[in-house]
């Protein structure tokens, strides 16, 4: 990456404060982008799921890994709750949707509690593992409540074997009214539901799989406690990264954590953050990390910067940790403060291997949480940090209520937060569709095929105020 004209400003920057200059380019087509990265993780999208309680489930884990990318389970999760989810996503179809199965006598009420979990916004009736029809909100309108699920359904219109190529499968959706294709095994038995959109999305994006052909996912450990005995056992769980991981990773328990982990002789990345300079990025990576997580207060849920003055403008420390960890053949993630594309793009720019999301997917039917709607009509999950009081609280619900009270005094991120579902993509695959629009299209206006070729290539200018705010579209007239 280079500044225009070689313009390196004295003061450092956000993503707000940069744009990037068109360069000729010999690239035709957006799809002539690879945006797989190269830092071990297996990913082939450059997206990495922040390990927040509120965002990282299994439901997210599997939905991201089917396109490309990675979740990190939080650490705040017992170890024997994560080893399931772990084996549990990595059994997932890497093409069909995992819905939710209702059995013949469950009630429309039951259905409509259910069916807001899921993008694809119906559930399949299900007998002896073998799929009778199709539930969606549509046929529970104006239901008796009581109503069971098999005189509600609707015929499955399109069942299909489950290793139909999803060129076809997309065909055949595309000729019927079907909200959804029911895929079967061999013997009849549900392996999951694909949408028109699904089978479109598998034809353009790669799974991130392991060498067994299960779907990728990564877990987090905290500083604290036995690190080494955690690690191992998230290790032994198969994990495909681990990450490291406390507010001030500069410190010197987290180099004596990445120690006991190094000892360990992992197979599989091991991440660690966060910090914000190349001293940081260097002596972790000399503690044994592969990737260093870089940021220190962008996070939307994260007040550190207000409670201590502590932090650094986001772009800036990319920018400065990427080339210290390239120096010695590292990586580093973009960890926070991204809500739109062209942030992971400008992240990409700087050198960052992959980007950290957290709150931007808080608000997608795929988060833990429950659907909620606001006095109003509008449909939002809570979300919350994971060093707030809530978390907090969770984090320390073992310890005695002395020690509660101590930690409590701490707290550096929001409790309480409404991320809105946006109607236009209520989906994580939506935002991840619109993310990935946005970077290839990035990488072609550079001239570059590949995210290595991006961050050669790319050339950024520091803009004023008002500069950001004319690349902003107008909703209504002046
Ligand atoms: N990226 C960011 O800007 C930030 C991210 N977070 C996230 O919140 C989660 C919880 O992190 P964390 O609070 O570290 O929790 P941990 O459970 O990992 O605890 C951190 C430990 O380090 C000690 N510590 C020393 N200095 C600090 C410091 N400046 N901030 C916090 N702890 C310190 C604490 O001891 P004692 O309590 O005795 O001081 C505590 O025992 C993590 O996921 C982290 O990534 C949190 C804050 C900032
Ligand atoms: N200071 C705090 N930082 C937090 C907290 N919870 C999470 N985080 C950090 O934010 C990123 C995600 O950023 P986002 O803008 O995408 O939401 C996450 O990975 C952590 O590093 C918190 O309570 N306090
Ligand atoms: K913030």
């Amino acid at each position: 990456m280079r500044f225009l004209d070689d313009r390196r400003p004295s003061h450092d920057l956000t993503y707000d404060d940069v744009f990037m200059v068109p360069r000729r380019s010999t690239v035709s087509s957006r799809y002539d982008v690879d945006l797989t990265t190269h830092d071990g993780t297996g990913a082939t999208l450059p997206l990495v799921v922040a390990n927040m309680t509120a965002i990282a489930g299994k439901r997210m884990a599997e939905t991201v890994a089917r396109r490309g990318g990675i979740v990190v389970v939080p650490q705040d999760i017992p170890i024997p709750v994560v080893t399931d989810v772990v084996s549990w996503v990595k059994r997932r179809h890497l093409v069909f949707d995992t819905c939710i199965e209702l059995s013949p006598t469950q009630t429309v009420a039951e259905a409509l509690s259910l069916i807001p979990k899921r993008a694809h916004r119906c559930a399949v009736v299900v007998e002896d593992g073998r799929p009778l029809g199709v539930l969606t909100l549509a046929d529970c309108a104006e239901v008796d409540r009581f109503a069971q699920a098999r005189d509600v359904m609707r015929p499955a219109e399109v069942t299909i074997s489950a290793d139909t190529d999803p060129r076809s499968a997309f065909d055949l959706l595309d000729a019927s009214r079907a909200p959804v294709a029911v895929g079967v095994d061999g013997d009849g038995r549900l392996v999951g539901v694909l949408t028109r959109t699904g089978a479109l999305r598998a034809t353009l994006y790669e799974p991130a799989v392991d060498s067994t052909g299960g779907l990728r996912i990564a877990a987090a450990v905290g500083v604290n406690g036995d690190v080494a005995d955690k690690a191992a056992r998230l290790l032994e769980a198969g994990v495909d990264c681990l990450v490291v991981d406390t507010a001030h990773g500069h410190q010197d328990r987290m180099l004596e954590a990445l120690a006991a982990v190094r000892a360990l002789s992992p197979s599989v990345p091991v991440a660690a953050g966060n910090v914000v300079s190349a001293e940081g990025t260097r002596d972790l990576i000399e503690a044994g990390a592969d990737i260093v997580k870089v940021g220190v207060g962008p996070g939307a849920m994260c007040t550190t910067r207000m409670m201590t003055g502590v932090g650094r403008p986001q772009f800036s420390a990319v920018l400065e940790c990427a080339a210290a960890a390239r120096e010695l053949g590292k990586h580093v993630w973009a960890d926070g403060g991204v809500r739109h594309p062209r942030d992971v793009a400008l992240a990409l720019a700087a050198g960052a291997s992959s980007v950290m999301i957290g709150s931007w997917f808080a608000g997608t039917h795929e988060s833990p949480g429950d659907l909620v709607e606001d006095s109003s009509g509008r449909s939002y999950k809570a979300s919350f940090g994971m060093a707030s009081a809530r978390a907090v609280a969770n984090r320390t619900s073992a310890d005695s209520a002395y020690d509660r009270a101590r930690k409590g005094l701490y707290e550096e991120g929001i409790s309480s937060s409404r991320m809105y579902l946006d109607p236009a993509r209520p989906g994580v695959e939506d935002l991840i569709d619109e993310i990935c629009s946005g970077v290839r299209s990035s990488c072609t206006y550079a001239g570059a095929r590949s995210l290595e070729e991006f961050h050669e290539r790319a050339l950024v200018g520091v803009q004023s105020a008002a500069g950001f705010t004319e690349g902003r579209p107008l909703a209504t007239s002046w």
